[in-house]
């Protein structure tokens, strides 16, 4: 980390604009968040709030005939913008890694799940094919995959999205990257299998440090993993602060509104003590 700075993500002044006939669209305001090591960030908002915008300008993602962007974002301490194209697909991986809501765009269709996990392993550590193997083997184990002898040797499209989307969870937890950046993680996952990915990420924080950008519609997912929230409301931050801050006196009347139909069903099964059969 570069000194003066204990924050591992800063975001200043971003700023999304979509280019249009009619000139340019704003689509983001001007956004302003930092995020320390190891603490969880969530993003909450209805739909269309700008949420996965936000995430794909802070890795770069932005489709440079669609979108212009301005502000800076630096990790740890680092400043983005200055980086080649080039710097920034190493960057993407080994230092921030990305759980995005479409698993299927994060894979070639015409290579196995195992050539992808051993390629994106070998790319960013400097471990041998074998040990590369024996670590995807054990990441898709503790992701409750079935029999990841097999899944290797299968296709992204042989398998469910919700299956591909913990394949992706499971790269990130090989490559321990200082921020991950989780967009709906759980969306595509039944019940049992949104509880495992909630607690890998908690792991991936306690035992990593790894700071992450969890963005998601369940506010009790929220509420019960990340520390800070940002609270987005028609491309602008209507409100951010600590979680039990947010929660216990929301001041916006946006987010008031957002809690009021705050669902419980997950956040009761996260908390409950009794250990979940897998
Ligand atoms: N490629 C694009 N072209 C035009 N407009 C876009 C594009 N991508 C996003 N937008 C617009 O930017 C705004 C924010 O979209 P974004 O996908 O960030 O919302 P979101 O909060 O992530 O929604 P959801 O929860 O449904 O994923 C929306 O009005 C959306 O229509």
């Amino acid at each position: 980390m570069t000194a003066g700075t204990d924050h591992v993500l800063e975001v200043e002044h971003l700023q999304v604009q979509l280019k249009s006939n009619a000139g340019l669209i704003p689509l983001l305001e001007p956004l302003r968040f930092k995020l320390q090591k190891g603490r969880i960030l969530g993003i909450v908002g209805e739909s269309g709030s700008g949420k996965s915008l936000t995430c794909h300008a802070i890795l770069r993602l932005l489709q440079p005939r669609q979108m212009e962007w301005s502000g800076t974002v630096r990790l740890n301490g680092r400043d983005l913008g200055t980086l080649s194209d080039k710097e920034m697909r190493t960057i993407r991986g080994k230092e921030i890694g990305s759980i995005m809501q479409n698993p299927m765009n994060a894979f070639t269709p015409v290579y196995t799940i195992g050539s992808q996990f051993v390629e994106t392993l070998r790319t960013h550590t400097r471990i041998s094919k074998q040990q590369a193997i024996q670590q995807a083997i054990e990441a898709l184990a503790s992701m409750n995959l079935p029999d990841p002898h097999k899944l290797l040797k299968k296709y992204p499209f042989q398998i469910s999205g919700g299956m591909l989307q913990r394949v992706m969870i499971a790269i990130s937890m090989c490559l321990k990257p200082p921020l991950l950046i989780a967009d709906e993680p759980t969306t595509a996952l039944d019940v049992v299998n949104q509880l495992q990915v909630l607690r890998e990420l908690d792991r991936l924080r306690y035992e990593c440090g790894t700071s992450i950008v969890l963005v998601s519609h369940d506010l009790g997912v929220i509420s019960q993993l990340a520390d800070e929230v940002v609270v987005m409301y028609k491309g602008q931050i209507v409100e951010q602060g600590e979680v039990a801050q947010i929660f216990d006196q929301p001041q916006h009347e946006y987010t008031q509104m957002l809690l009021r139909s705050r669902p419980t069903a997950i956040i009761d099964r996260l908390s409950s003590s009794t250990p979940i059969e897998l």
